[in-house]
């Protein structure tokens, strides 16, 4: 979906900065997620993927700048900004030894969903994740595919508009990762998403749009589109867009 100007972002990040000591994570970071938009988050290793994603998500305090989810602010109204906001992290907190249901009625209540409406919140995110089959199930004992969809469950259980996924396919099997692409895909229909990747052809099967991180900066913010007719332009045509990602990554970042 295209974005629209007019529209208040579901989520607006303005000159995020994270530093760890002297080693800048993340440096001045502009990022808007538009309503019903799949946004990618790629980069390689050390980017600074994970730790945007943890700042976006509140978990992580930045060292400055702000950002807010639906117009609100997440670090003068944790609380109210969360509401409206799921993560999955890049390793989900997953409780091995509770069922599948008593997990997700755990997260729904750390989520805050009235008492009345937690069987139906949970039979919700059991079914749109497809779980149903596995509800009474203990985590410990299942796939890492079935886990990971559990993971994406928590983040949705109370229904949030934005939906933050950290490198949702590491480590799954080529079914597994389809299977998790397609859940992601109808996700993406009906919540505002950002993800993080370095798998381009997951950006290409997922997203609208793609920001491309290097040493904690924006390198490319565009669509799919715009980085095939940039790399196009280069004259990089041999090994396809993997190629302009390298030389993306590889050239300094703009000071
Ligand atoms: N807790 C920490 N303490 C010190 N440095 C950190 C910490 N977490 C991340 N970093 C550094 O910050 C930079 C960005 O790391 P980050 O994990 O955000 O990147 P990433 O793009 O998610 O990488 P990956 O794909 O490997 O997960 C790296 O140089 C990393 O070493």
């Amino acid at each position: 979906m295209s974005p629209k100007p007019d529209i208040l972002p579901s989520l607006r990040a303005r000159k995020l900065s994270r530093r760890y000591g002297t080693r800048v994570a993340v440096d001045l970071l502009d990022l808007d997620l538009h309503p019903g938009e799949v946004l990618g988050l790629l980069g390689p290793n050390g980017a600074g993927k994970s730790t945007t994603m943890q700042i976006l998500s509140g978990n992580l305090a930045p060292s400055s700048g702000s950002v807010e989810i639906c117009g609100v602010d997440l670090s003068e109204q944790p609380e109210a900004a969360k509401a409206n906001l799921g993560y999955l992290p890049e390793i989900p907190p997953l409780y091995r030894e509770l069922t599948v249901r008593e997990f997700l009625r755990l997260a729904a209540r750390q989520h805050r969903v009235p008492k009345a409406e937690l069987d139906a919140a949970v039979s919700r995110a059991l079914q749109c994740c497809g779980l149903d089959e596995v509800a009474k199930r203990l985590i410990g004992g299942l796939s890492k595919g079935y886990r990971q969809r559990v993971g994406i469950a928590q983040a949705i259980v109370h229904n949030p508009s934005v939906i933050i996924l950290d490198e949702p396919t590491a480590g799954l099997d080529p079914l597994q990762i389809r299977e998790i692409r397609e859940l992601i895909a109808t996700l993406g229909r009906t919540h505002s998403v950002i993800l993080s990747t370095h798998i381009l052809a997951e950006a290409e099967a997922l997203c609208d749009r793609v920001l491309i991180l290097h040493q904690g900066r924006v390198v490319f913010s565009g669509d799919m589109a715009e980085l095939r007719r940039q790399w196009q332009e280069d004259g990089a045509c041999e090994n396809g867009l993997e190629a302009m990602f390298v030389r993306l990554t590889r050239q300094e970042a703009p000071t």
